[in-house]
Parts: structure tokens; sequence; C-alpha cells
């Protein structure tokens, strides 16, 4: 198995309430120290609920955000936030909102060529060839290449949001709520896609998302991300039929289900830490029915406790889910 993504301890503060003249008031610890691995050809799956950093650390991974502290590498190669250009040949966004992601005062030509003239220094016929190509491959029609982004829909949008990805010829593509704004129809079209597209091109994805359903349909491996932690690694099948971690449990019990009402158990808490304000120990013992008195002194690591199947807990859980 090849490592296609490295992530070594990244990590991403932000101060807060900046003054003029002295400390800033805070940090929030956006993303504490996350360490993962994503093998060639692998979909890992990043689940966790609204303000867990799972933007944060995409951010950082495409070169966005500088990290704090950590490394990535891909294929070996450490990323260098001085050298943007080499994030972009190696690594893609697709964010969630494809239309407001799309420059509007650019034709789709012109934003398609863009990687190809800054990352590659493509000459015009290659270019031509390479956007045709990609544009076929999305599914397309030739003629879309002469409007603008608002003449689209959000479904063709999104298709033309992975093409640009496509056109940087980068392996690796983290997709960010990818289908979280479109129609329930068009998202398995879009699902689709990006299957067929990640076989034709040789791709490591990234998926990132609130939506369980999807990110169990799509993914290799999921890592559950809390309070900017990694609580749970391991297989998709294995992380959904069992979850280890008490909050994975939670996540899977809270998950939308036609006929369930949405809610989180009884007399929990349902709300992530004050970021400003964390807890001492476990950044869950809080919401957690396990917790106990190491919880609240000690926060705990990532240990393996079933094949493949990592979790950060005092107090894993051990029966069918
Ligand atoms: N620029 C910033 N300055 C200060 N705090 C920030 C900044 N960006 C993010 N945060 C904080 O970092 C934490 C993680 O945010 P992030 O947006 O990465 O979470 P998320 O899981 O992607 O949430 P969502 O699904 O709502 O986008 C939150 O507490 C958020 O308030």
């Amino acid at each position: 198995m090849t490592t296609a993504l490295a992530i070594t301890d990244l990590t991403k503060d932000f101060p807060v309430g900046k003054r003029l003249f002295g400390p800033p008031r805070g940090v929030v610890h956006a993303v504490r120290p996350v360490t993962l691995d994503v093998a060639e050809g692998e979909t890992l799956g990043i689940v966790g609920e609204s303000g867990c950093g799972k933007s944060t650390l995409a951010r950082m991974l495409v070169g966005l955000l500088p990290p704090t502290a950590g490394t990535i590498k891909i294929n070996g190669q450490p990323l260098d936030n001085a050298d943007p250009a080499l994030f972009g040949r190696k690594i893609q966004y697709v964010f969630q909102d494809p239309i407001s992601s799309l420059n509007p005062r650019k034709t789709i030509r012109q934003i398609m060529e863009a990687p190809l003239r800054h990352l590659h220094n493509m000459p015009a016929a290659d270019r031509a060839r390479r956007i045709n190509q990609i544009f076929a491959a999305v599914n397309l029609r030739e003629e879309f290449l002469d409007r603008y982004p608002h003449e689209f829909s959000g479904g063709q949008a999104q298709r033309i949001g992975i093409a640009r990805a496509l056109a940087a010829d980068a392996r690796i593509v983290i997709l960010d709520e990818p289908v979280s704004a479109l129609d329930v129809s068009v998202q398995a079209q879009v699902l689709n896609l990006l299957a067929d597209l990640k076989g034709q091109f040789g791709l490591t994805y990234l998926f990132i998302s609130h939506d369980l359903a999807v990110v169990e349909a799509v993914s290799d491996r999921v890592a559950v991300l809390y309070f900017g932690s990694v609580v749970e690694v391991g297989p998709a099948t294995a992380v959904f039929s069992q979850p280890r971690h008490p909050y994975t449990k939670l996540l899977a019990e809270s998950a939308p289900v036609v006929g369930r009402p949405l809610a989180a158990p009884e007399g929990r808490e349902t709300e992530l830490p004050d970021p400003l304000n964390p807890p001492t120990g476990c950044a869950f013992r809080e919401r957690c029915s396990k917790a106990s008195a190491i919880c609240a002194q000690i926060a705990p690591v990532m240990t393996e406790v079933a094949d493949g199947v990592s979790v950060a807990c005092h107090h894993p859980l051990t029966g069918p889910a």
C-alpha cells in the first residue's frame, strides 16, 4: 500500500479578540494535532458536526491556511506553504457551494484554463485538448465552455467545479461537502460521477461531510473528528456498524432517519465545548454517558482496539451498535 497523503500532527490555532497592542484575548484550537494517512486510491471520509474543524483541516491541506504546526506530505514529499503552486499541482479542492466558488466574471473556459496555464505552463493547443477531454469525462457539453457560472444549475456547476479540480492534474482531491448543497436527485448523479472519475484518473479522495449516510456510501475508511481531534478511525463498515467511540455512536444515532425525530439523547449536552474554555481531559466527557474520573484528568490518545480501528477513549464501546 502506497501512502498518497501523510498528515502528521497538523495543528491550527486561531488567536481571537486581537488587540492593537498586547496579546490576543484567547486562542481557538480549531485543529489539535491530527495525524492521518490516506492510501493511494483510497477514499477517506471525514465526519463530525459543525465546528469540529473539518473545513480548517481541509483548508490547510490545500494551502489556503498555513498550519500552526505539523506536516503534510504527498507521496513522501513535504508541502511547503512558501510554494502554493506545489499544493495546486498535487492536491485540489472541490467546494461545497459550486456556483459561488466559480468566478462569476470568467467563462468556464477561462476558469478551466487557469490551472493549466499557471500550474503547468501548458501551450494553448494542449490546453484546449485537455479541457475538452476533462469536460467529456464530467459529462458536460463542449458548448458550455463559453458560458458563465450563473447560467448553470447546482449540479452542472458542481461538475464544473470537479472539472476545474481535475484540470490541475492533481491526484488527490479534497471534496468538502461536495453534494450537500444539491438536490437529493442530483446528489446521486454527482456521487456516481465522482466514483467513475476516481477510477478513470487514478484519484485519492478525502471526502468531508456531516452526512453520515453519504460518507458511509462512498468511503473506504472514515475518520471521526470531534472538537479538532480525530477520535475514531477505521474501515467505514466497521466504524458505522460498530462504533467504538461514544461520540461516533451519538453521531450515528442522531443522523436523520425517515420517521425518527432529529434529537440528541435525553439529558445530554448537545453542544461542542466552548473553544475558548475547553474542558480538561477528554473533550467529549460532558456529553458522554461513559465518562468517569479519569476522563476529566487525562486526554485519551488514539489506540488500536480492533483490526484497523483506533479510538481515543478511556472506555471504548465493545458491544454491537
Ligand atoms: N478564522 C477563524 N478565526 C477564529 N476561529 C475560527 C476561524 N475559523 C474557524 N474557527 C473556529 O475553529 C473551529 C473549527 O471550525 P471549522 O469551520 O473548521 O469547523 P467545521 O467542522 O468545518 O464546521 P462547519 O461544518 O460549520 O463548516 C470552530 O470553533 C470555529 O469557530
